[in-house]
C-alpha cells in the first residue's frame, strides 16, 4: 500500500470518527423534535464577526429570530461544543435562579492556572472560589456603603459640571463628544471611588490611570491574538507562558492597591472608598449592614437595581496580593466601558426627547438637598434610565453547566443538559421582542411607571440574573444618576447638527461601538 493511500485511510477514518461524535449530538437534538443550528452555520457566524461584517448583537438576534417557534435552540459549534440558546424568560429564571446550582459558572474563559491575576477575578472565578469572593466582596456594593460613597462621586460630578462651566468659557459653547466624555468621568468615578485618588482624567488625557484604562478598554490586537489562542488552543497559550494582563497594567494595580493598602495600614488612614471595604474584607470584619448608614431601599426608585442572593461558602476567602490586583482591576475592567456607554446613551435621549428631559428637570429643581436617598427617590429618572439599559443591554449571557441537568419544559420535552455544556440568555433580543415589551423600538420610559411595569421582571435582565447578576448595579446607578441629576441641575442636553438620527451599533472586535459619535451640546439653563 502506498505513503499515499495509508494517508486517505487515516484521514478518512478520523474523519468518521469525529463525525461520529458530532452525529450523536444531532441524533439526540433531533429526538427532542427541535430544530437545531449546525456547526457550519455558527461558524459563518463567526468568521462576519471577526470580519467586522456584523456585531454581536446581529449574530445573537439571527439565532434568535430563526428559532422563533422554539423555546430552546440548540446548537453545536465547530469544536462539538453544546450550546443551548434559551428563548424563553420562564425557564431562564429557573436555571438562573432556582437551579442555580447546576449553572453556577460564566464560560471557560480564564482560568487560575492560565493567568493568576485574570483567572482570580469575580466574573472568571469558579465554584466554591467564585462562591468565597462573592460572599466577601457583596457587602462592599450594599446600599448602606454605597450611601458611604456618594459623597466622593458627588464631588467627581461636580468637577464634572465646573469642567463644563470652564469649557463654555473658553470655547463660547459645550459641544461634547459622549464617549470621550463620560469615559473619561467613569475613570475619574471609578479610580476615586475605588482606589481613592483623583484621575483627574476630564482634564488630563495623559494621566497616568487614563492610559492604564486605555489599554484595558481596547487591547491591543496582540491582546485578542491571545485570547484566540486561549480559547481555540489552551496547549499553545501554556507553552507560550502567556498571559493576559500585559506587566505594566499588573504594577500599576499592584502599586495603586496593595501598597497603599500598606500605607494605610502603617498610617491608619481611613477614606471611604473601595480599598476601604476591601481592607475590611480581608480582617473579615465587612459587615453587610452599618448601622450608620442605613437606607430604607423599599422608598428608592431603583427598578434596575439587583436584587440580593444569599450565596453561601464553607469557607472564608485568604486572601492574596495577586486577589486584590485582580478584584481593581476587574472593577475597572467590567465598570467602565458599561457605565460611560449607559452615560453616552442617557444624554442622547435626553438630547432628542425634550419633553423626558423636561420631566426630568422638574424632578431636579424639587430636589432641595441632593443626598443619595434624594437623588434615588426620583422616579422618572429611573423609569427614564430603565429604558435606555433595556434598549441597550449586552447581546447574550452564558452559563456553563456544572452538574449534569434535565430540563423541562412542562410541555413533555425534557433536555439533557451535560457538564460543560453552555447555555446562553439572549438578553438584548428578550428586550426587543414585540412579545415582552410592545412597540420594541418606541423610547417609551413609561414601560416603567407604577401602572405598567407589573410583568416587566420576569424579562427584564440588563444587570443579568440570579446570584452571578452584576454585584456593582447599585454603584453603577449611583454613579449615572448623580451626573446626570448634577448636569441637569446647569445644563440642558440639546441636539444639534452633529448628532445621529438614530443609534446603531458598530460591529467591532474589542470595544463596545455605535456607528456614528454621539455629539450634543450643553446649554446652560436659564438662571442657573
Ligand atoms: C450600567 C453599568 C453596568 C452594566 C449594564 C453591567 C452589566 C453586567 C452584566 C450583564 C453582568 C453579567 C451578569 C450575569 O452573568 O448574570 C455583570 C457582571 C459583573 N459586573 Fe457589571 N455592569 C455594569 C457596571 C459595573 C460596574 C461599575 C462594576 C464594578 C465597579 C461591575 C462589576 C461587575 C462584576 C464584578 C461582575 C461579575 C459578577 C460575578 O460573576 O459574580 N459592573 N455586569
Amino acid at each position: 500500500m502506498s505513503i499515499t493511500l495509508i494517508f486517505i485511510w487515516i484521514l478518512i477514518f478520523l474523519f468518521w470518527f469525529v463525525y461520529r461524535k458530532y452525529k450523536k449530538n444531532f441524533d439526540e437534538f433531533e429526538s427532542y423534535g427541535l430544530k437545531y443550528m449546525k456547526p457550519w452555520e455558527g461558524v459563518g457566524s463567526f468568521f462576519k464577526i471577526m470580519l467586522l461584517k456584523i456585531t454581536m448583537f446581529d449574530a445573537v438576534e439571527d439565532f434568535y429570530r430563526k428559532f422563533s417557534g422554539q423555546k430552546v435552540a440548540p446548537a453545536l459549534s465547530i469544536l462539538n461544543q453544546r450550546v443551548f440558546l434559551i428563548r424563553d424568560p420562564t425557564i431562564i429564571k429557573q436555571i438562573a435562579i432556582k437551579d442555580f446550582d447546576h449553572f453556577v459558572n460564566h464560560d471557560k474563559t480564564v482560568d487560575e492556572n492560565l493567568d493568576p491575576v485574570i483567572g482570580k477575578n469575580l466574573f472568571t472565578l469558579r465554584d466554591e472560589s467564585w462562591r468565597k469572593m462573592r460572599n466577601s466582596l457583596s457587602p462592599i456594593f450594599t446600599s448602606s456603603k454605597m450611601k458611604m460613597m456618594f459623597g466622593i462621586l458627588s464631588e467627581t460630578a461636580d468637577d464634572f459640571v465646573d469642567f463644563c462651566n470652564e469649557k463654555l468659557e473658553s470655547e463660547g459653547k459645550i459641544e461634547i463628544d459622549c464617549k470621550s466624555i463620560f469615559v473619561r468621568f467613569a475613570v475619574d468615578g471609578i479610580s476615586t471611588a475605588v482606589l481613592g485618588f483623583k484621575a483627574d482624567c476630564l482634564r488630563n488625557e495623559k494621566s497616568q490611570v487614563y492610559e492604564m484604562v486605555q489599554k484595558i478598554i481596547k487591547p491591543p490586537s496582540s491582546g485578542i491574538f491571545k485570547i484566540l489562542i486561549f480559547v481555540f488552543a489552551k496547549w499553545l497559550y501554556k507553552l507560550l507562558k502567556l498571559k493576559v494582563l500585559p506587566p505594566d497594567v499588573y504594577e500599576f494595580f499592584k502599586a495603586a492597591i496593595v501598597n497603599v493598602m500598606k500605607e494605610r495600614e502603617e498610617k491608619g488612614i481611613f477614606r471611604p472608598d473601595v480599598i476601604e471595604l476591601l481592607m475590611r474584607a480581608k480582617r473579615g470584619q465587612l459587615a453587610a449592614a452599618d448601622k450608620n448608614n442605613e437606607v430604607n431601599e423599599a422608598e428608592l426608585s431603583n427598578f434596575s437595581a439587583n436584587p440580593e442572593y444569599e450565596v453561601k461558602s464553607k469557607n472564608s476567602i485568604i486572601w492574596t496580593d495577586d486577589h486584590f490586583i485582580a478584584q481593581g482591576h476587574l472593577f475597572f475592567s467590567a465598570g467602565l466601558a458599561t457605565s460611560s456607554v449607559v452615560l453616552e446613551t442617557v444624554a442622547y435621549y435626553l438630547a432628542v426627547n425634550k419633553n423626558y428631559q423636561n420631566e426630568i428637570i422638574k424632578e431636579v429643581d424639587a430636589v432641595e438637598n441632593p443626598t443619595y436617598e434624594a437623588i434615588h427617590k426620583m422616579k422618572f429618572l429611573d423609569m427614564f434610565i430603565s429604558e435606555v439599559l433595556r434598549l441597550w443591554a449586552s447581546p447574550f449571557l452564558n452559563r456553563e453547566c456544572n452538574k449534569d441537568y434535565k430540563m423541562d419544559f412542562g410541555d413533555g420535552i425534557v433536555i439533557n443538559v451535560k457538564n460543560g455544556d453552555f447555555v446562553q440568555f439572549p438578553v438584548w433580543s428578550i428586550h426587543h421582542d414585540e412579545k415582552y415589551f410592545p412597540n420594541p423600538e418606541v423610547f417609551d420610559p413609561y414601560r416603567f411607571s407604577d401602572e405598567r411595569k407589573g410583568e416587566i421582571l420576569n424579562y427584564y435582565m440588563p444587570f443579568g440574573i440570579g446570584p452571578r447578576i452584576c454585584i456593582a448595579s447599585r454603584f453603577a446607578l449611583m454613579e449615572v444618576k448623580v451626573l446626570i441629576f448634577k448636569i441637569l441641575s446647569k445644563f440642558t442636553f440639546e441636539a444639534c447638527e452633529k448628532t445621529p438620527k438614530k443609534l446603531k451599533a458598530k460591529p467591532s472586535l474589542t470595544e463596545f461601538q455605535f456607528t456614528e459619535d454621539i455629539i450634543v451640546e450643553l446649554k446652560p439653563r436659564d438662571g442657573k
